[in-house]
């Protein structure tokens, strides 16, 4: 029997297999950022283990409230920080950080057939490289910082055959979208997706990021994107002297294909031929329709941002859309850069003018506005249209309500101050 991308990562990891289905796989990276990893930090101290099995592996940033805004969220950072600092572990503070999933991706610390771990659920995220990334609770955590060590479950995989053309104006957030609606919130519990057919071919690692950042919205443990050249194209600048050329990375990268005979839980086919512009109506990510449906639907404040759709592809669409216009003088409009990267790129390819101009504030590069915690947080009974990946009750403020949709849908609809599609999709 064939094998997984999943499988074939856990078969290249595993230290132990203490029962059943549960293995042991070493750890090619810990991620760390201030919200979850002072917990872990505090108690491993507390219990005499301060130590950390690979500083080299381990990366940190502060990124969900950031600068702080307060004495609990500056002091969170500065636990991460002195932490980071006393082992020898890169990490991204002020001035220099990003939202976790964007800003990590961008630095090149993700590499096909890696296994990831971090305290975030959108972890999921890094599989976009063709990689086993997930989240973990404080424990897991606190095991992978000391010992290079996680346990899983060997999951199920779910394959998602995405075929036919994309309509321009919609993108992999409407793909990604119109999965989660099919699988349903609980649809992909305990298994992998991977996200394979040629639509995902010929996405950019942009739009691959954005499909497996939302992975975790059907349940999903991860969600795997297949190493090609796109890949390799985007990795070149860290992986070039471990190849003669990018022929030989692509062949190494090969290996973590899933085999034509893998068994899976499911294939599904989706074709997206006929897909529009999506958006979510409800407090659930699964609870999707078409903007057309919701068309007209009033928003008090429009958010371009986050580890879905804050990344430079997502600025340049928006951008697009808002050159040379005004936003409505009933919407606040806020960009958040996802990372460092792409708000450098943003600055230089004029584009903060261009949002700046319409009537946004551009923020520095956070988490923020995302999960109600700094940079935007709604007042009860407000109403948000938002680049996100989630719309649960309260998550961008307490008796707010929030749309999840595409950079290209929020743009449009901070212009007109209501949900509509934008100018890109004739329909
Ligand atoms: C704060 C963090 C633990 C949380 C997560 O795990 O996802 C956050 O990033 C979110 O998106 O809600
Ligand atoms: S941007 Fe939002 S979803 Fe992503 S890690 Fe930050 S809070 Fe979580």
């Amino acid at each position: 029997m064939g094998k997984t991308v999943a499988e074939k990562i856990f078969d290249a990891h595993v230290v132990d297999n203490p029962y059943q289905d549960v293995f042991v796989l070493s750890l090619d990276r810990v991620f760390c950022h201030e919200i979850t990893t002072p917990i872990a930090i505090n108690d491993l101290v507390a219990r005499g283990k301060d130590r950390v099995f690979d500083a080299s592996k381990i990366k940190a940033v502060i990124d969900h409230v950031t600068p702080a805004k307060d004495t609990k969220t500056a002091i969170q950072g500065k636990i991460l920080r002195d932490w980071s600092r006393k082992h020898g572990i890169e990490f991204f503070d002020v001035g220099r950080n990003g939202v976790c999933h964007a800003i990590f991706p961008e630095k090149g610390f993700v590499r096909p057939g890696f296994t990831v771990i971090m305290g975030d659920s959108h972890t999921c995220t890094h599989g976009a490289f063709g990689a086993f990334a997930a989240g973990v609770g404080t424990t897991d955590l606190e095991v992978g910082i000391l010992k290079g060590v996680c346990a899983f479950k060997k999951p199920e995989t779910i394959k998602i055959n995405v075929t036919g053309t994309l309509k321009e104006g919609v993108y992999a957030k409407d793909v990604i979208l119109a999965i989660i609606a099919k699988l349903g919130v609980n649809g992909a519990t305990n298994k992998v997706i991977e996200f394979a057919g040629p639509v995902v071919e010929s996405f950019s690692m942009e739009s691959r990021l954005t499909l497996s950042n939302m992975a975790v919205e059907a349940g999903a443990t991860s969600g795997i994107c297949y190493p090609d050249m796109t890949t390799v194209e985007y990795l070149w600048p860290f992986i070039k002297d471990d190849f003669s050329d990018k022929e030989a990375a692509l062949e190494e990268y090969s290996k973590w294909l899933p085999d034509d005979d893998a068994d899976y839980a499911d294939v599904i086919e989706l074709d997206v031929s006929e897909l529009e512009p999506l958006v979510t109506y409800g407090y659930k990510p699964d609870q999707v329709k078409t903007v057309r449906e919701m068309e007209g639907t009033p928003v008090d404040q429009v958010y371009i941002g986050s580890c879905t759709n804050g990344r430079i592809e997502d600025l340049r669409i928006a951008a697009s859309i808002l050159k040379g216009k005004k936003i409505a003088d009933t919407v606040r409009g806020i960009v958040s850069p996802a990372s460092p990267g792409a708000y450098a790129l943003a600055l230089k390819e004029g584009l903060l003018e261009v949002f700046m101009e319409a009537g946004f504030s551009v923020t520095n590069p956070t988490c923020g506005a995302c999960l109600g915690m700094s940079n935007g947080v709604l007042a009860p009974g407000e109403v948000a249209a938002s680049t996100t990946n989630r719309n649960f009750n309260g998550r961008m403020g307490k008796g707010g309500m929030v749309h999840l949709m595409s950079p290209a849908t929020a743009a449009a609809t901070a212009i007109e101050g209501k949900i509509c599609n934008s100018p890109l999709f004739k329909g």
